[in-house]
């Protein structure tokens, strides 16, 4: 039976961290939220946020979208939060509404205001494998930071990634490779033949592409690593991308929900802490 990769206990030390850090900050982080109010699922995640980051002591100012708001009208929303010096951090959480383009208001935001690291100039920095500080998108990151806390090292392993989207297929392969794994990345187009044959061979498995039961307990491996991203509603209750008989065959496993959701948000906190602590370095 796989071991549990515990997300929400892992979430848990590293905001207990960040609430002590920020007790004794030099700065109050201000985190600003645009976000589509008419989408249930960005409306329950960004409620999940501002608690988490009240908790902490981070300040949250919500900016609510209207559903006919047009790309160029996030694109002011935006470049008045860039200039603002109240503002540490930008989230944009997506998705937007349908006329928006969601990955051209990423590219908007300040990079050293870009906390969830979506901005072009971070996912280069992130895909040239740049030294130093600079802001990964909260999801891949936090699957890194879970796969250290278990002593579960990439190097040498090989990875398949299903998924390839900027949130979180991207940087997640980016992430893997820099820490030296073989990675192959899967997606909407890779045959079911050659998905489990990918699968098959993967020592980790990192899957988000939100269908409930996607990857079956006879395309893993016996003691792969898997890690389940995905994040599906089935009768009302959460559910991700992974067949529950996938714990059979893994040696570790995430669970849905108290698995990669609660460091999404852990890590996004994080990422906000050190951006407002970046910016009050830059005015001394
Ligand atoms: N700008 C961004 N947009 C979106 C991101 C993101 O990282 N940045 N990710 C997803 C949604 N998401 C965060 O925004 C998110 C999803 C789920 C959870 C979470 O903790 N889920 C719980 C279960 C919740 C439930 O019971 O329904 C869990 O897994 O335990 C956190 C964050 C899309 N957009």
């Amino acid at each position: 039976m796989a071991k549990t990769l515990d997300g929400k206990a892992v979430a848990k030390e590293l905001r207990e961290d960040l609430a002590k850090t920020l007790q004794t900050a030099s700065v109050k982080p201000t985190l600003a939220v645009v976000f589509d109010p008419a989408d249930d699922g960005s409306r329950l995640y960004v409620g999940m946020k501002q608690r988490a980051a009240a908790k902490v002591g981070i300040q949250t100012r919500d900016i609510a979208v209207a559903e006919d708001a047009s790309t160029s009208d996030l694109a002011a929303v935006v470049a008045e939060l860039n200039e603002d010096p109240a503002v540490h951090g930008i989230l944009i959480q997506a998705p937007l509404p349908k006329n928006v383009d969601d990955a051209q208001v990423f590219a908007m935001v300040a990079p050293e205001k870009d906390v969830d690291g979506l901005g072009v100039t971070n996912q280069g920095r992130l895909f040239a494998n740049e030294a130093g500080n600079y802001p990964v998108a909260a999801t891949p990151k936090g699957v890194m930071t879970l796969l250290n806390h278990y002593n579960i090292d990439p190097r040498g392993k090989r990875a398949v990634v299903v998924g390839r989207s900027q949130l979180f297929g991207r940087p997640m392969a980016a992430l893997l490779l820099n820490a030296d794994a073989t990675v192959t990345i899967a997606h909407r187009y890779t045959s079911k033949e050659s998905l489990t044959a990918l699968l098959l061979a993967a020592d980790i498995v990192v899957v988000g592409v939100g269908i409930p039961n996607f990857i079956q307990a006879d395309q893993i491996k016996a003691g792969a690593v898997v890690i389940d991203v995905g994040m599906n509603l089935v009768d009302g209750k959460a559910c991700g991308d992974v067949a529950p008989a996938v714990a059979e065959k893994a040696a570790w496993l995430t669970p849905v929900p108290g698995g990669v959701g609660p460091m999404t948000i852990a890590i996004l906190l994080e990422s906000t802490l050190e951006a407002a602590l970046e910016q009050e370095k830059a005015v001394e």
